[in-house]
């Protein structure tokens, strides 16, 4: 069991005294000679869905050595291990499961219909690594796969996503990773291929009616909190039709929050915070003047639209109604307008527009002609939207149009940074959801780097911050608070190349300066339980005080101490 903790760096005399002598060669290996190993059959393979492969059976193996790549080398893990490749793994995931995974290493705990007692049971049987004897997790990243990035229903499939996002926690935030716990509820899927897929591993069944689906969420919630009542959730991919209903019902009542509609809000109000300042100090754009379109009027987009909007209340006085008219919302219907005939989601009724009612706008383009934006967001799932002349028409109204392409995984992004740049005569500024390569201006030779406006520059430092903060809820002003700490994280050097967001290299020093914003917010709020936080005065103090909490996995020999202390113990 416990040598996947070390593999072949554990010493000699360890070996022996835990009776494993004869079971691996001989060599003890250091560290570095491993990781070279592994990162040398990583680079062999070509394709992304084989390296994923090969990077979660190394964490069957050797967890330890998992995390020091992911760790030492994020720029070019992130996209194997989340989006894109996590997207085409997710596609994938029954077919591979087998290979990846099961009860001797689980990879997250799957989760169906029960009542509490049944459900209090299965939770405390899950074991990260079940040669452990406790486990005590900080964080849960929960999901019922019914919205996997942009690829839809997915079923048990999607648990990808929970297993992805906490090891971003792990590598960007410094979680330790035997407190964390993916967690896939299975009600079923309305996917008909799934459905009929001899291979696909989850219930097959559809999804259950509303009263159904909110009853039993409640009782696993309910359940979860029984056993781990200060584990932090984290809501992930759940269908935009429950997405909002759950937030509202649970917001206050446990330390929860929904990334789709928080963490994305907070992250692309950071981005659009430093292209609002480049365009006002580049191109005399006044902050006040901006006209927002968003292409798509889901959880993530009617997130992003809030937490933009509460930054032009907040810092420009601009009242709420005022404020709330700086933006148009576009569904699969067209612009959203109150008078437009259907019956709105309730999510889309705030941003419905009432000033346009002669006109039933379908068309982007005639959308950009007559709102004539400032910036342009695509959270719709619909690649290809933002077309060369949109964008276009886009670079003639504005002369830095503001154009963040946000669908994932990259093949559903509403445009790439290599069609922005050609369409805006290299003038847009510009983020999208998964990173797309940089871009050479042909005619000058100069390299320009696209921005990431992802959640994962948000997610782990608001989570880490919580948890250290000991906060009883998470809310609003937190996650306002890490936004504009990412926002104000960029060294010198990022802001002179024009970046929105900071290099993902920095990704632990940029999460401790979000996690140490979270706490003060927390302490602020008087939510924070920590009597060491709120005993920290200065921010330098408390970001380093995040830092040294974090977790590494160059100075963790993952529990072969005790164990062999133990073995020692038991042979007394
Ligand atoms: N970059 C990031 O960090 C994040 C990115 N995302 C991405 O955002 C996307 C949306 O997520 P979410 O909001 O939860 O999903 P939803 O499926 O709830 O929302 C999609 C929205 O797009 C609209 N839409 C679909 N087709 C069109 C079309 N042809 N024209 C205009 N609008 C259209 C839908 O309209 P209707 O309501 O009429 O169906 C819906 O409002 C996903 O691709 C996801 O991966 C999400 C979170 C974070
Ligand atoms: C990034 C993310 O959370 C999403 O695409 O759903
Ligand atoms: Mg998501």
């Amino acid at each position: 069991m416990y040598m996947h903790t070390l593999g072949t760096a554990m010493e000699t005399s360890k070996r022996q005294v835990l009776g494993i002598s004869g079971l691996m060669p001989v060599r003890v290996e250091s560290f570095e000679i491993q990781k070279k190993r592994a990162l040398k059959q990583l680079r062999s393979k070509q394709a992304p869905i084989e390296k994923y492969i090969f990077m979660a059976q190394l964490r069957t193996t050797n967890v330890r050595l998992f995390y020091k790549i992911i760790v030492d080398h994020l720029e070019e893990l992130a996209p194997v291990i989340y989006t894109p490749t996590v997207g085409t793994a997710c596609l994938e995931y029954s077919n591979i499961y087998p290979f990846l995974a099961g009860p001797g290493v689980p990879d997250g705990l799957y989760l169906t219909k029960a009542d509490h007692a049944t459900l209090c049971k299965t939770i405390r049987q899950y074991r990260p690594f079940p040669s452990e004897s406790a486990f005590d997790p900080q964080i849960a990243v929960i999901s019922d796969g019914s919205r996997i990035l942009g690829l839809g229903d997915l079923g048990v499939n999607g648990m990808g996503i929970p297993i992805g996002k906490l090891q971003l926690y792990v590598a960007g935030a410094g979680i330790d990773p035997r407190r964390t716990l993916p967690i896939m509820l299975d009600l079923g899927t309305n996917n008909k291929k799934f459905l009929e897929d001899e291979f696909y591993l989850g219930l097959r069944e559809t999804r259950p009616a509303d009263e159904e689906f909110y009853e039993t969420v409640d009782t696993v919630l309910n359940a979860l909190k029984t056993v781990y009542p200060n584990m932090i959730i984290q809501f992930e991919d759940w269908s935009s039709e429950h997405a909002f209903g759950l937030l509202e019902k649970y917001k206050s009542e446990i330390t929860c929050f929904n990334d789709d509609i928080e963490g994305t809000g907070a992250v692309i109000l950071s981005g659009a915070i430093n292209a609002i300042r480049k365009v006002h100090s580049e191109s005399n754009v006044e902050p006040t003047n901006h006209r927002i379109v968003f292409y798509g009027a889901g959880s993530a987009a009617i997130g992003v639209a809030k937490q933009i909007q509460t930054y032009f209340e907040k810092e420009f006085d601009i009242p709420e109604e005022d404020a709330k008219k700086m933006f148009w919302i576009v569904d699969s219907k067209g612009l959203v307008t109150l008078d437009r005939g259907d019956n709105l989601a309730q999510h889309k009724i705030y941003y419905a527009r009432q000033d346009n009612e002669e006109q039933q706008y379908k068309d982007l383009m005639d959308i950009v002609n007559y709102v004539r934006p400032t910036a342009l967001i695509g959270l719709s799932s619909t690649p290809g939207a933002f077309t060369p002349d949109v964008l276009g028409r886009l670079a003639e109204i504005n002369e830095q149009p503001i154009v963040f392409p946000l669908s994932n995984p990259a093949t559903l992004a509403e445009c790439t940074f290599e069609q922005a740049m050609e369409s805006t005569d290299n003038r847009v500024i510009f983020a999208s959801g998964t990173a797309f390569p940089a871009y050479t201006i042909a005619s000058t030779g100069e390299v320009r780097t696209p921005g990431q406006g992802n959640n994962m520059y948000v997610f782990p430092g608001l989570g880490l911050g919580a948890i250290l903060a000991r906060s009883t809820v998470i809310s609003d002003n937190m996650i306002y608070a890490a936004s504009k700490a990412l926002a104000d994280s960029l060294t010198p050097e990022e802001q002179a190349r024009g970046w929105l967001y900071p290099s993902l290299t920095r990704i632990r020093a940029v999460s401790a300066i979000v996690a140490a914003a979270v706490c003060q917010e927390s302490v602020n709020e008087e939510s924070a339980q920590s009597e060491e936080i709120k005993a920290i005065t200065s921010h330098d103090e408390l970001v380093q005080y995040v830092s040294e909490r974090m977790w590494s996995p160059s100075q963790d020999n993952y529990g072969s101490d005790s164990l062999i202390a133990l073995q020692k113990s038991s042979r007394i």
